[in-house]
């Protein structure tokens, strides 16, 4: 049971509580100016938290606070259509908006910025991506556009890997942040850990403690936002300037912006300009969010708004991005930086008839998505398709995963690669983003300074007893510890530097299965860091299978190596003659198969029984030979490589 009274609210708040009161905000057209919320008037914060810790009720609750949205007695999520609008995106977002709130007799504009996630529960990727995050550099341009955050922890979990990651990423932005507990009215809520816990991160603020699905405490919220977090800076009569936070494609009006106005005035009408790409745009519309699209005249320094003009794609979106007036100058604001996929595969249609089918489905996807970078590739394997960067392994599984049910596509996806560094010895830098642009091992020797891999910075919390295999996992995955401690007396928070490739495989899966489940992890990037890389090629009868080359660490050939030619061995049936299967590193081999000749009669390997399973491969046979690629002279059908690429590596 909670022990919730050393933690009652602070008797100046629970003065303040009976004079808060809502501002019915949308009765009609003129309920509010917009020139009415200087910036004293106006609060921007975020909530960050942990999945499943409680952000989307508690922020619906604000909504019905405010008066924003109705309130309704069944706990529903009252943003359902929202919701369901944002469950089938890729970027789940739990919504900007913005409220109206009354607090000693003035009314303020109280804009609610939400972070990126990456959760789609539509497709059911079930609990593999639970607690996992891609985005880091989305979310800090989002706490760019606020001053301070509500940091929001369940009271029985406790804090979690994601609750430490983002309130690094708050601190080291200066914002102000007012500790929340959540979920105090459940029978395992221990309130006084949890709060030593969030102290422990270094949060002097005692937290306030709340049920978001009781609303017990919820009033203590919004005074405290208005209380502790300070009104942006900025100018209205210093020029026009903003910074994109985020966006989305509507199929009426194109794509739409969230804009934080930093300085100046914005209008209808206005011509205004990317600061980085110097595209220029006319705004067609302009408004505020609340919680759906509602137009206004102005947004003026301060305010957060949607913003439509006129940009054709999403790709031009740049989250991070300055807007100013076109003409003016102005200062861009700090930390733009260019998406950055940080994962890279190929996609190939098993059924190269299906390849315009899926070229549209992808343009459809990526339409919304624009973080999602595409170019054509061509592979002498798998014939025509793409190469897809992602920002990290969920969102490209999430991608996939639409791929495949919303848009019914057959795909094979190559193994993920990160992009590499080559540094050649003049200096020039070139990033390595497929296996097949790898220099090769002479041209390494000849010219190459320096080869680097991606690094990030992986935080971890979970109970101690999974301390020792955990760091066994992590010293198997090249990591280095940066930082141990513990978050309370039984559970432990853990930082290691590790490279991005040895994350990008199966390394949540494998954290989530030694510790039972328990362990919580995320990861921000964290530079590059020279390394000793080579590609692996795979060869059929001495033919290489430019599809299956992948860049690992010396360290690893072996094992990938052996690995490799044993799956294959699994997913390519025999032939008429015999089959060698070799891995190799420039002219070294590292391992190999035979797969000896063999008879006609693919299913005689089944012995008896499964006729269901005898039929089906005959009928994969079947399909599969229309699409037989000859590497040499094997035959291999696009399948083998789709049953390879889903069979696991066993570590
Ligand atoms: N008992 C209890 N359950 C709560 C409370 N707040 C939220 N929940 C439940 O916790 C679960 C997760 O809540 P959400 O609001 O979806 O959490 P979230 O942080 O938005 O989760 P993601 O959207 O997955 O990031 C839901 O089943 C909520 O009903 C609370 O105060 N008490």
């Amino acid at each position: 049971m909670h022990a919730a009274n050393s933690y009652l609210p602070k008797p100046a708040l629970m003065m303040q509580l009976h004079r808060c009161s809502a501002t019915k905000a949308n009765d009609g057209e003129n309920s509010w100016k917009m020139s009415e919320f200087t910036q004293d008037r106006i609060r921007n914060f975020s909530i960050i938290a942990h999945i499943d810790h409680g952000k989307s009720t508690l922020a619906d609750r604000l909504l019905e606070l405010t008066g924003t949205i109705k309130e309704r007695a069944d706990n529903k999520q009252v943003l359902d259509k929202l919701v369901v609008e944002r469950e089938r995106g890729i970027t789940v977002k739990a919504q900007t908006v913005s409220m109206f709130f009354e607090h000693y007799g003035q009314r303020y504009l109280l804009n609610l910025i939400d972070t990126p996630m990456h959760k789609d529960r539509n497709v059911k990727l079930g609990t593999r991506f639970k607690g996992h995050v891609d985005f880091s550099y989305e979310v800090s341009r989002s706490l760019a556009a606020t001053q301070g955050c509500l940091l929001l922890v369940d009271a029985a979990q406790g804090v979690q890997a994601q609750t430490v990651a983002n309130f690094h990423l708050a601190k080291k932005q200066g914002l102000k942040i007012i500790p929340v507990l959540n979920k105090i009215d459940l029978h395992g809520a221990e309130i006084h850990r949890v709060a030593s816990e969030v102290k422990s991160l270094g949060m002097a603020r005692e937290p306030l403690q709340i049920s978001a699905k009781t609303r017990l405490n919820i009033e203590q919220i919004l005074p405290a936002v208005i209380e502790y977090i300070p009104p942006p800076t900025g100018s209205r009569t210093s020029p026009f300037r903003s910074l994109l936070f985020d966006s989305w494609y509507d199929k009426y009006k194109g794509v739409i912006c969230l804009m934080s106005i930093k300085d100046g005035v914005l209008r209808q009408g206005d011509k205004i300009q990317s600061v980085h790409s110097g595209q220029k745009y006319d705004v067609t519309e302009l408004g505020i969010m609340h919680p759906e699209q509602t137009p206004t005249k102005q947004l003026y320094a301060g305010q957060v708004g949607y913003v439509v003009c006129s940009m054709r794609s999403a790709s031009e979106a740049k989250v991070g991005d300055t807007f100013a007036r076109v003409g003016s100058r102005v200062e861009p604001l700090p930390g733009f930086e260019a998406a950055k996929a940080m994962v890279y595969a190929g996609i190939f249609p098993v059924d190269t008839n299906d390849f315009q089918k899926l070229d549209e489905s992808i343009k459809k996807l990526t339409l919304n998505d624009s973080s999602v970078s595409v170019s054509k590739e061509t592979s002498t394997a798998l014939g025509q398709g793409w190469r897809l960067g992602f920002l990290g392994t969920l969102h490209m599984d999430v991608f996939r995963q639409r791929l495949e049910q919303e848009y019914e596509a057959n795909i094979i996806v190559t193994q993920p690669t990160v992009p590499y560094k080559v540094i050649r010895k003049g200096g020039n830098v070139k990033y390595i983003r497929n296996p097949i642009e790898f220099p090769s091992l002479d041209d390494t020797s000849r010219s190459v300074a320096e080869l680097q891999e991606p690094m990030v910075l992986a935080t971890m919390v979970f109970p101690e007893e999974y301390l020792g295999s955990l760091m066994d996992l992590c010293g198997a995955r090249r990591g280095e510890q940066v930082d141990y401690g513990y978050l309370d007396e039984t559970r432990v928070l853990m930082k290691y530097r590790l490279p991005l490739a040895e994350v990008v495989t199966d390394f949540f899966d494998e954290l989530k299965s030694r510790s039972s489940g328990y362990a919580t992890f995320d990861y921000e990037e964290d530079g590059y860091q020279k390394s000793d890389l080579v590609k692996m090629s795979v060869l059929l009868n001495s033919k290489p299978v430019d599809a299956l080359s992948v860049i690992l660490h010396r360290s690893q050939v072996e094992f990938v190596g052996r690995d490799w030619v044993k799956r294959l061995k699994n997913v390519i049936q025999r032939q008429l003659f015999e089959i060698i299967i070799q891995t190799t590193v420039g002219n070294k081999v590292i391992a190999r198969e035979t797969i000896p000749p063999m008879r006609k009669d693919v299913t005689a390997k089944l012995y008896g029984g499964d006729v269901t399973r005898k039929m089906k491969l005959l009928e994969k046979q079947k399909a599969g030979k229309k699409r037989m690629k000859k590497i040499g002279n094997v035959e291999l059908p696009q399948s083998a490589f789709y049953d390879f690429m889903g069979s696991k590596t066993s570590r």
